[in-house]
């Protein structure tokens, strides 16, 4: 019998420091995210980080967090029970780390009689530490608790023609009766290594490129390179869009630690848009599909307010595809096509 097991990243179980305490450490002792060997991520993670991190993490979480849970949770709940209404196959949610964990949600589907598994990573870009590291970690859990099971995935969906349609016109409607001057499109940032590494030429990615001249040479890194997959969701959208090159940009967000990461920043691309005159300003964050810390906070909150301390007016913080009915069309359409193969 075959089901689907949608997985996203996870958040804390609660605010408390303790929780985010717990969750961070699980998060970034990931060697994919963290990408350092592991005495030197020990030291970083546990000696360094954990030890301010996450109380001010709590505080970041507190501000956002909803009655019902963490917003990033209850959002892929929403996703999930809308697709599992429209499909008659079992269909399970985990988190890549916390709570539901992806042994318990392969543990679920095994107990309704699944042996045929489609792993569905939903991030709309591949990264090592996002997809790859989904699709490790349920092999070992396969090989290790469910050797009866098969995994099939859906790769990254960045260029998919119905899944740039549903974005957007997500953003088209959110923007219909605004005023607004510019579009940024931001996304998760990830250190200029993780990019080199995920190079499977290894000589063509060079992260560093503000030209793109590497993400607009065709290559087979592409399958692999975020940065490419980043610029490539923007261009697509922006052709479905029309929009002129003085209406859109894209940056990066989200960075930990000293070294480099994905350029240009999204926060000092805000203050400089600001400063410059931009009076009305959207952000669309397409790295996420559900509304999280990262936009709800990060975004929505501090960007907002950057935007305005440094002048500018109006700041619109575009909502993820969340629980969008079209985007939900499109996941079971993509279900469907595995379903009947
Ligand atoms: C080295 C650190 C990190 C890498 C690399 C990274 C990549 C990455 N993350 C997401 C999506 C999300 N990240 C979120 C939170 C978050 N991310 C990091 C660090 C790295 N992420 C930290 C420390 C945190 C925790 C919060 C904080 O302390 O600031 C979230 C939000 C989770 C939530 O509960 O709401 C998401 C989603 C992507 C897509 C990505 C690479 C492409
Ligand atoms: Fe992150
Ligand atoms: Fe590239």
């Amino acid at each position: 019998m075959k089901g689907v097991l949608l997985v996203n990243l996870g958040s804390p179980d609660s605010t408390s420091t303790k929780d985010v305490k717990k969750y961070l450490g699980e998060f970034l002792m990931d060697e994919r995210v963290i990408d350092v060997p592991y005495f030197l991520r020990w030291i970083l993670v546990k000696g360094i980080i954990l030890n301010f991190r996450p109380k001010k993490s709590a505080k970041a979480y507190k501000k956002i967090w909803w009655d019902e849970g963490s917003p990033l949770i209850v959002l892929s709940e929403r996703l999930q029970e809308k697709i599992q209404h429209k499909e008659d196959i079992p269909v399970a949610l985990a988190m890549r780390y916390g709570n539901p964990s992806i042994k318990s949600g392969l543990q679920e589907l095994k107990d309704k009689g699944v042996t045929d598994v489609l792993i569905v990573p939903l991030y709309p870009q591949f990264a090592m530490a996002t997809t790859e590291t989904i699709l490790v970690l349920a092999e070992e859990l396969r090989q290790k608790h469910f050797p009866e099971m098969r995994f099939t995935d859906i790769p990254a969906f960045y260029h998919k023609e119905e899944y740039i349609k549903v974005l957007a016109n997500s953003i088209k409607d959110y923007l219909a009766d605004k005023e607004w001057d510019k579009i940024m499109f931001s996304y998760h940032g990830v250190p200029e290594r993780h990019i080199r590494k995920s190079d499977v030429t290894k000589s063509h990615c060079n992260p560093s490129d503000q030209n793109f001249i590497c993400c607009k040479t065709k290559s087979e890194a592409h399958q692999f390179c975020y940065k490419h997959q980043c610029y490539e969701t923007t261009r697509q959208v922006v052709e479905y869009l029309d929009l002129k090159p003085e209406q859109y940009f894209t940056t990066f967000q989200s960075r930990l630690g000293n070294d480099p990461w994905l350029q240009p920043y999204t926060d000092k691309t805000i203050e400089k848009f600001a400063e410059n005159g931009v009076e009305n300003l959207a952000v669309v964050t397409p790295a996420f599909v559900s509304d999280c810390l990262e936009t709800l906070e990060e975004i929505a909150m501090e960007g907002g307010e950057e935007f305005v301390e440094a002048g500018g007016k109006n700041f619109y913080a575009i909502p993820c595809l969340n629980d969008n009915n079209d985007w939900v069309d499109v996941m079971v359409s993509w279900i469907d096509e595995w379903k009947n193969n």
